[in-house]
């Protein structure tokens, strides 16, 4: 919880604090009222909400769990509500058909993202996809993604690259299950799709030997530069005082955007030395962008720091997301034997024990594709999406939401609105059999990778890493508990939502080929 104490610790390295805090004070019991009489004249008030104190608002009693403790708001004071996160404004809204109104019919004015201070320290200013704002470079951008980089024939063009490092999974757990020791799913899972990531992004440039020490120095980065993001920033709740740094995060991002920086070089200059292709190993996503930034400068104006940025979104949208699914379905799996089974007995139908999957099965595997989309439906890995901005002062559900607020959607609490899913806490793919519920944003009730503009631009990228990593899983090994054991499947809230407690588990081989885990 983000105490008042704690504050007032933060604002008191200047001189003169007590003075400061009373002027402060006072002017922030004048604007309140100011705004109070202001919001009163207007036909639409503000949304309703929960008292906060001067100048730090409702700071002091935000919980660390966002999106549980949105929920419970949201009982009291109705679909759409207002907190003060400081001098921000933040709306939160909670339901399906003002969820609808934000992102379909007012769509434009909602596309910007609110971008925390320091993310736009490790995106060389906020020029990735996930920060720019809504316009024509955004536009270019995403277009560029979404038919060169993420497209179906450029991710049927790198199907090897991801195939080489699930198979080495394998081959890892094979031999756990052999030797019946305990393996920590979850940490497997992590390496994993870190590894089918790296590989897709730059998998044919850097050199066997050296991927590993660039993938572990990478993952640390990676690490803790998510970690910083989580860290309440007195620069957002106030941004005034940004310029000041008063808790040191931007200088500590600049730090680990500088190392990150070093390695992309190195990686880039690798890639540009290289004087052949990259020898039937199929094309990576850097070498694309570099295509792209050289034949096309003039149309796209791409710059070596746009590339960075870039690869950056591929690589923090592409692991943390597709890997928790990946967890949290296991962990259900896992507690839930009969749904194991049944997914088993599709994968055996379809691929069979004497062969291995492959991603060409996927589309023959609707329980596999109804098992992603349940997991994403209770457990949804961005459970408030990435905050929007509106770029204007707009009505939504009879409310003012002024420009500039920070609007956060509990897609969360809408995957459990019960009038809408019957027993909303239950694990049960069955009910995507029954209804053709698809990820495209089209229904307000099922948004797991957004809706409008900002859709996630990697939807494709992470169906299939997903859906095959999950059918790999499942076809080539058993997988239990210690007898009489059960876990409780509980969420951690981050950057992205994860399984709370490590996935401990034992795999048992199942396939009829001991030379199919080679
Ligand atoms: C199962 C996997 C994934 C899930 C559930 C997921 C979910 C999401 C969600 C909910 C958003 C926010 C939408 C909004 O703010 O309205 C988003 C945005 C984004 N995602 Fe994903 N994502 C996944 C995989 C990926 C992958 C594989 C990549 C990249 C290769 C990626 C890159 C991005 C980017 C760049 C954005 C920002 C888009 C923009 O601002 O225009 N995501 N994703």
């Amino acid at each position: 919880m983000v105490t008042i104490s704690s504050l007032f610790k933060i604002l008191s390295c200047t001189d003169h604090v007590d003075y400061a805090i009373i002027v402060i004070a006072l002017s922030s019991v004048v604007w309140y009222i100011w705004l109070y009489a202001k919001s009163k004249r207007q036909p639409h008030p503000l949304p309703p909400g929960p008292w906060g104190l001067p100048i730090i608002g409702n700071l002091p009693l935000l919980k660390p769990e966002l999106h549980t403790y949105f929920q419970g708001l949201a009982k009291e004071h109705g679909p759409i509500f207002k907190l003060w996160l400081g001098s921000k404004l933040a709306i939160v809204v909670s339901s399906s058909e003002v969820a609808r109104e934000i992102l379909r019919t007012n769509d434009i004015i909602f596309a910007n993202h609110d971008v925390p201070a320091v993310a736009l320290i490790n995106t060389y200013g906020g020029i990735d996809i996930a920060w720019s704002p809504y316009g024509p470079r955004w536009r270019m951008l995403r277009k560029l993604c979404v038919n060169r980089i993420l497209s179906n024939v450029r991710l049927d063009s790198s199907v090897g690259l991801r195939r080489g490092e699930t198979r080495g999974t394998v081959r890892y757990l094979a031999d756990q299950a052999r030797a019946g020791s305990q393996v920590n799913l979850g940490e497997q899972i992590f390496v994993m799709i870190l590894n089918v990531v790296t590989q897709m992004l730059w998998g044919a440039t850097v050199e066997e030997e050296e991927r590993e020490i660039v993938g572990a120095e990478f993952l640390e980065l990676v690490q803790e530069m998510n970690d910083l993001l989580m860290v309440p920033n007195i620069s957002d709740f106030f941004p005034a005082l940004n310029r000041f740094d008063l808790q040191g995060l931007a200088k500590r991002m600049r730090g680990l955007a500088q190392r990150l920086d070093r390695l992309f070089d190195r990686v880039i200059n690798q890639r540009l030395g290289m004087d052949k292709g990259s020898e039937g190993k199929g094309e990576d996503f850097l070498e694309v962008l570099l295509k792209i930034k050289d034949e096309e400068e003039g149309q796209t104006n791409l710059n070596m720091n746009d590339v960075k940025a870039l690869l950056m979104n591929m690589v923090l949208g592409g692991t943390d997301s597709s890997l928790h699914v990946i967890e949290f379905a296991m962990a259900e799996l896992i507690n839930k034997p009969d749904i194991m089974k049944r997914a088993q007995q599709e994968l055996d139908e379809v691929v069979g024990k004497d062969k291995i999957v492959e991603e060409s099965h996927i589309p023959k595997l609707p329980y596999i594709l109804a098992i992603m989309k349940e997991t994403l439906r209770l457990h949804m890995v961005a459970p408030l999406l990435i905050p929007h901005r509106p770029s204007q002062t707009t009505v939504v559900g009879g409310f003012t939401i002024p420009k500039d607020s920070k609007v956060f959607i509990n897609v969360w609490a809408i995957h459990r609105n019960p009038n809408v899913w019957e027993n909303p806490l239950e694990f049960d793919p069955n009910r995507f059999l029954d209804k053709s519920y698809d990820f495209n944003g089209n229904d307000f009730n099922y948004i797991p990778f957004g809706a409008g503009r900002r859709i996630c631009v990697g939807m494709a990228m992470g169906e299939r890493i997903v859906l095959y990593n999950i059918a790999t899983l499942l076809h080539s090994f058993d997988w239990q508990l210690p007898r009489g054991e059960r876990m409780e499947v509980e969420e951690k809230f981050g950057i992205a939502l994860k399984l709370k407690n490590p996935l401990l588990t034992t795999p048992v081989l199942r396939l009829s080929d001991p030379n199919l885990y080679l």
